[in-house]
């Protein structure tokens, strides 16, 4: 399999504090790679890396393909309020191609979520869920090498929120588009995933990479109960733990014997 995406020995420091440390790894053409780690461990900062907007203080960053697209989990500020859906969707491609071929590209991808018939309305005339749709087809229609998604589906409901998954299921079946999806769901990476990277506490480092041993074809209710998948979620969600402080409960369990024995007294 090709490589999409190669990261190596990648580290960043912002001023004394170091956010991201030595992770090495990469993700191959047509694969859907989740990256989970603990709250504040680095995970926007190495998208941010990946993506161009910050340089690393360490190691390197190599993308096949000069095509990159990013979708943010607040979609109310992605999305240009003044522009219609199409319009929104059409913006990236306005220098780099002509005005029948964004049309018919911003077309077939507002047909791929699903909002064929919202492309004359303006964003804030749609639902949060259907915002995020919008921000999807603007990153498909852009013909992406390598999609990344911060957290993509944190700012909606729970039943909207498995509608995304199914969408974005769906359509990197279809394109055979390649994903890096951040998030602080464990259950998420494991129903989206191909692979799952699990990362320590601060600074991130690359604590396991995980293949998702689950069909191609997923559904929430089947897929969330199959053996493999319980497994796996309870594997990451150790995982997690590591790096955290852990509780001494001898320590713990010492403690607690003797305020019980100060309240007896003091009920005495
Ligand atoms: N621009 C910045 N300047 C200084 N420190 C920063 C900056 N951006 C992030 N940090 C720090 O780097 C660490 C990692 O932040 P980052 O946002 O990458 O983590 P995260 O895993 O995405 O967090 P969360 O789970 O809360 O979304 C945090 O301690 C954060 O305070």
């Amino acid at each position: 399999m090709t490589n999409m995406l190669e990261v190596a020995d990648l580290g960043h420091t912002y001023g004394e504090h170091q956010a991201i440390a030595g992770l090495s790894f990469n993700v191959g053409a047509g694969e859907l790679v989740c990256v989970v780690g603990p709250s504040g461990c680095g995970k926007s900062t190495l998208l941010r890396t990946i993506s161009g907007l910050i340089t690393p203080s360490h190691g390197s960053v190599d993308l096949n393909g000069d095509h990159l697209a990013v979708v943010f989990q607040d979609y109310s500020r992605s999305l240009f309020p003044w522009l219609s859906v199409q319009g929104n969707v059409e913006f990236p491609l306005r220098r780099t191609t002509k005005r029948a071929e964004r049309r018919r590209r911003a077309a077939e991808a507002l047909e791929w979520v699903g909002l064929t018939d919202a492309a004359k309305k303006n964003p804030w005339q749609l639902s949060g869920g259907m915002q995020q749709r919008v921000a999807i087809a603007r990153a498909l229609a852009y013909q992406p090498s390598l999609l990344l998604m911060d957290e993509p589906f944190a700012s909606v409901d729970a039943q909207t929120r498995f509608e995304l998954e199914d969408l974005l299921l769906k359509v990197r079946r279809e394109l055979g588009a390649t994903v890096l999806v951040v998030t602080h769901d464990i259950d998420e990476a494991v129903y989206l995933g191909d692979r799952i990277l699990v990362l320590s506490g601060s600074p991130a480092r690359l604590v396991a990479d995980l293949k998702v041993d689950l069909p191609a074809v997923r559904d929430q209710v089947t897929t969330r109960t199959d053996e493999k998948f319980v497994t796996l979620r309870s594997r990451v969600a150790r995982l997690l733990n590591v790096g955290k402080p852990t509780v001494d409960i001898a320590k713990w369990a010492a403690a607690e014997r003797e305020s019980l024995a100060e309240e007896a007294l003091a009920d005495r």
